[in-house]
């Protein structure tokens, strides 16, 4: 039994804090690619595979986005190498990505959509330490996008007002979804 548990939803709505609590209950996390700085705190390897621009351009991934002036992609090889090894993947993607492993994956993938407010963005991006002009742009982004209202593509929607309620909420949803409980990669 495998499945890909996707995170998506607007920036600082949650989806990093709660990818990790899930690593904390079992699952292992794709670890993305990208050309953005690293934010403080923040490590090669472990929160993403930070590279230039031209290391990106010549890794095979399975999808990438130019999201707020950088790239990210997921890499082939991460994906190959960890299915191998684990029943239960997450990733944190943003909507498009999270539209192309569907496609690709199908059953498999179990799409989470964690919602949050435009002024609990704001104060969560502030509260993570961004700079000013980096949350002006992500919340011109976030509505442009349309990244505060759930796709219909999603498989659950959670408001993650508490980061422990929202794991819990997860773990029961995949329990009871018998495409994803019977899916293998
Ligand atoms: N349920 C919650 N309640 C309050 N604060 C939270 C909650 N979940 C996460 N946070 C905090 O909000 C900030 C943004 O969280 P996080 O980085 O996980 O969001 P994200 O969705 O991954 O954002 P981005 O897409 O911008 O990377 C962090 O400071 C985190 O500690
Ligand atoms: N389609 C993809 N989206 C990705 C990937 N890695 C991360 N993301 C999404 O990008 C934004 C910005 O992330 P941040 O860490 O700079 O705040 C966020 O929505 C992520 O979900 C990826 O490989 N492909």
């Amino acid at each position: 039994m495998k499945t890909l548990l996707v995170l998506m939803g607007g920036s600082g709505s949650g989806k990093t804090t709660v990818a990790r609590k899930l690593e904390e209950c079992g699952y292992k996390r794709l670890i993305t690619t990208t050309t953005r700085p690293k934010r403080n705190g923040e490590k090669d390897g472990v929160d993403y595979h930070f590279v230039t621009p031209e290391e990106f351009r010549r890794l095979p991934k399975i999808e990438e986005v130019h999201y707020s002036g950088f790239w990210y992609g997921l890499p082939v090889r991460e994906i190959e190498e960890k299915a191998i090894q684990y029943d239960r993947l997450v990733v944190v993607l943003e909507k498009e990505g999270a539209q192309a492993v569907k496609r690709i994956y199908g059953n498999q993938v179990d799409i989470v959509f964690l919602a949050i407010s435009p002024v609990e963005m704001k104060r969560r991006l502030r509260e993570r330490g961004d700079p000013p002009d980096s949350i002006q742009e992500r919340f011109r982004q976030a509505h442009e996008r349309n990244e505060f209202d759930p796709p219909e593509f999603v498989d659950l929607v959670v408001e993650n007002t508490n980061v422990e309620e929202t794991v819990r909420q997860i773990l029961e949803h995949q329990k009871r979804s018998p495409a994803i409980s019977r899916a293998s990669f």
